[in-house]
C-alpha cells in the first residue's frame, strides 16, 4: 500500500518524503503524461501533466465525471491514442522499461505481457464467429510463436480456471455466455501471459448488481494469484469502496487528489473531491442529495488558473488566475489545490 504518492513536477520536499515512505515497491511509474486531441474546434489537452505510482499488488480507482480523461489516460499507457488524438509528453515505466520509448513492435509485445487493458464494453467486442478458446489462443500465440499447442492451450485453461469459468468455455462462442461470464473471459484473456499491470475500464457497467461483485472479486482473485497493479476506472464510488486501496479523482485532465480509499471517503481534501463524495447517498442523509454546481468544463475552453475554480465554493482569487500544480501532503496524499499551498510550502 501507500505508494501513489509522487509527481515529478512539484519539486516539493514533501513529494520525495512521501515517495520514499511508500512501502510497496512500484511497478508502475506514470510522469508527466500528456495527451491532446486536435479537434476542429481546437485543442482539447484531455490529460494535463499525470503522474503517479502503484505498487504490485496495488488496486486504485480512478474516478472523475464523463469527459474528464480517465479513457484517455488508460489509452495513453497502452499507446492506443488515436488521431485526432496525440501524446504530447510523459513516460510510463513498467519495471524500469519506458514503454514510450519502445519502437511498434517492442510495444506490441509489452501489450498483454507487461500492461493489459479490459477496455469499456470489452465482453461486446469478444469475436462472434470464434470460439473463445481460438481467441485466446490467438493472443497467446501472436506472443510466444514458439509455444507448443498444448502449452498455449495450458495456458488459457489455467487462465479460466482463474476466473471460475468451466474448461467447456474453451470451446464456446460469445452468444452462449452470460453478460459476467463474457466479463469473465475478457479478464482471462487479460491475464494470459500474467502482466504486471492491468487496466480495466468500467469492467461491471451494463452487468446486474450481483454479477457487479462477482466481477470486482474475480479481478481482486486473479490479481492476488499474479500480484498485478490494478487501475480500475469507474463512475461506481460505492464498488470503488469496496475494492480498491487507493482512489484518483481526476477534474478536465488533471488529478486533483490521490488519497487512500479510507482517507478519501471520509475525509477527502479537495473540494472537488469533497463534492462527489458528499453527492453520495448515505444512511445520515437519507433522500438528500448534494449536487456538484455547474459543470464540467469543455476541454477547449478551460477557465484560467484552476479549471475547477467557477464550481469551487472554496475559490480564492487566485484560483482564477494562477494554475495549481500537484503537490504531496504531509499525510501522503496528492492534491492539486491553493488551499493547501501553505502547508506544503512548510
Ligand atoms: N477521439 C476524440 N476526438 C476528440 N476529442 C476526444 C476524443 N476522445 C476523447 N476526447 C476528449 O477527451 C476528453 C476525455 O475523454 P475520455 O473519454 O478520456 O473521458 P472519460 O473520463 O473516460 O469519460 P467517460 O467516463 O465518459 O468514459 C473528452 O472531454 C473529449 O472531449
Amino acid at each position: 500500500m501507500n505508494s501513489i504518492v509522487t509527481t515529478a513536477q512539484t519539486g516539493s520536499r514533501n513529494a520525495t518524503k512521501a515517495y520514499d515512505a511508500g512501502n510497496a515497491k512500484s511497478v508502475l511509474q506514470v510522469k508527466g503524461l500528456e495527451v491532446t486531441y486536435y479537434t476542429d474546434l481546437g485543442r482539447a489537452k484531455a490529460l494535463d501533466d499525470v503522474s503517479f505510482n502503484l505498487g504490485a499488488g496495488e488496486k486504485l480507482g480512478m474516478v472523475g465525471e464523463s469527459g474528464s480523461g480517465k479513457s484517455t489516460m488508460a489509452l495513453a499507457m497502452m499507446r492506443m491514442i488515436k488521431p485526432p488524438g496525440r501524446i504530447e509528453g510523459g513516460s510510463v515505466t513498467i519495471d524500469g522499461v519506458d514503454l514510450m520509448a519502445l519502437d511498434d513492435d517492442g510495444m506490441r509485445k509489452a501489450r498483454l505481457d507487461k500492461i493489459a487493458y479490459i477496455p469499456q464494453g470489452a465482453m461486446n467486442s469478444l469475436n462472434p464467429v470464434m470460439r473463445i478458446g481460438a481467441q485466446m489462443v490467438d493472443a497467446v500465440r501472436s506472443h510466444m510463436p514458439r509455444e507448443s499447442g498444448s502449452a498455449i492451450k495450458d495456458r488459457c485453461m489455467h487462465a479460466l480456471r482463474s476466473v471460475d469459468l468451466d474448461p467447456s468455455v474453451f470451446r464456446m462462442y460469445a452468444h452462449e455466455l452470460s453478460g459476467g461470464m463474457k466479463q469473465r473471459v475478457c479478464i482471462a484473456i487479460g491475464i494470459l501471459l500474467e502482466p504486471k499491470v492491468i487496466i480495466a475500464d468500467e469492467p461491471t457497467s451494463a452487468l446486474d448488481v450481483v454479477t457487479q461483485r462477482q466481477v470486482m472479486e474475480t479481478i481482486d482473485r486473479v490479481q492476488d494469484q499474479i500480484n498485478a497493479a490494478v487501475i480500475l476506472i469507474g463512475h461506481d464510488m460505492g464498488l470503488m469502496a469496496q475494492f480498491v486501496d487507493k482512489v484518483a479523482v481526476m477534474y478536465a485532465g488533471r488529478l486533483v487528489e490521490v488519497s487512500s480509499v479510507r482517507d478519501m471517503f471520509t475525509a477527502p481534501n479537495h473540494p472537488y473531491a469533497r463534492a462527489l463524495i458528499s453527492s453520495l447517498p448515505n444512511l445520515d442523509n437519507k433522500g438528500v442529495f448534494q449536487g456538484i454546481p455547474g459543470l464540467a468544463p469543455s476541454l477547449l475552453r478551460l477557465p484560467g488558473g484552476c479549471a475547477f475554480h467557477p464550481r469551487c465554493s472554496f475559490a480564492m482569487d487566485k484560483c482564477s488566475t494562477v494554475r495549481p500544480e500537484p503537490q504531496i501532503l504531509a499525510n501522503g496524499r496528492l492534491i492539486t489545490c491553493h488551499l493547501f499551498d501553505e502547508e506544503t510550502r512548510q
